[in-house]
């Protein structure tokens, strides 16, 4: 299994370039992370190259993540800039070398539908499948349980499902996040299994507490036996909050 470190939540205990050289150290194959846009792309390249770590993953810009932005795909009247932070995404993947980027769809404004936001969304989806395609860039979307995150515009499977049917387009894809997943009530393994063609990318968490696999409740062991025998090809990220130094708490990947 093709295991990389998110580098949002593992080896914060790092400054962000320096993140790289550490999960490189404690041997990761990858790496993913939220927002690479604090630092200029080629800046973000040089620690990904020196590192020898290939950038599996990304998200588009969310906006300002202190004051509460998760992006802006869902919000009406929201299209230009959506269009240009895809751009923006493009300009870092492609220095980066990046073939995959998560597309976060914002909070639902207030006064705004659920329905509304979803018929926004599925509208900006559709553009950016195809701009990202021109960029060799597969589109991502990825359900985020709303206990962790209130008021997202894409909090449940069905939604997903639902929406990369309406958009209907190769490029856009499904992450499957295991700990979300659980978060949701959905059964991880069977949904898995169902989701398979969809699914282009795969994050792992325990659950409650959002820390190592084999930290909580989710069956692991089944998980995981579950990915290898679908022949799924692609990488699993390790998105958890470790529960002390991120280099202490890997034990699990012996056990994958
Ligand atoms: O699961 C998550 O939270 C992430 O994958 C993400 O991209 C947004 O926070
Ligand atoms: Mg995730």
């Amino acid at each position: 299994m093709k295991f990389s470190a998110n580098l949002s939540m593992l080896y914060t205990e790092h400054d962000f370039l320096d993140r790289f050289a550490a999960a490189a150290a404690d041997g990761f194959g990858g790496v993913e992370f939220v927002s690479p846009y604090d630092d200029p792309p080629q800046v973000v390249a040089e620690a990904a190259r020196a590192s020898g770590l290939v950038v599996v993953l990304f998200n588009s810009p969310a906006g300002d993540w202190t004051a509460g932005e998760r992006g802006c795909a869902c919000q009406p009247g929201q299209q230009a800039r959506f269009r240009a932070e895809i751009d923006r995404a493009i300009d870092y993947a492609r220095a980066l070398g990046c073939p995959r980027l998560h597309i976060m769809a914002g909070l639902v404004p207030e006064g705004v539908t659920p329905a509304e936001a979803e018929a926004v969304f599925i509208d900006n989806l559709g553009w950016a499948a195809e701009r990202l395609a021109g960029a060799g860039v597969v589109g991502l979307i990825e359900p985020i349980n709303p206990i962790d995150m209130p008021g997202y515009g894409l909090s449940r499977l069905d939604q997903a499902e639902r929406v990369l049917a309406a958009v209907r387009h190769d490029n856009l894809r499904l992450q499957y996040d295991v700990y979300h997943m659980a978060m949701m009530g959905e059964d991880v393994v069977t949904q898995f299994m169902r989701l398979l063609p969809l699914i282009d990318h795969i994050q792992i968490a325990d659950r409650p507490g959002r820390h190592e696999p084999g930290s909580g409740g989710i069956d692991f062991p089944a998980v995981f036996a579950a990915i290898r025998s679908s022949g799924y090809q692609g990488w699993v990220g390790a998105e958890y909050l470790p529960a002390a130094m991120t280099s202490m708490g890997l034990g699990w990947r012996e056990r994958a």
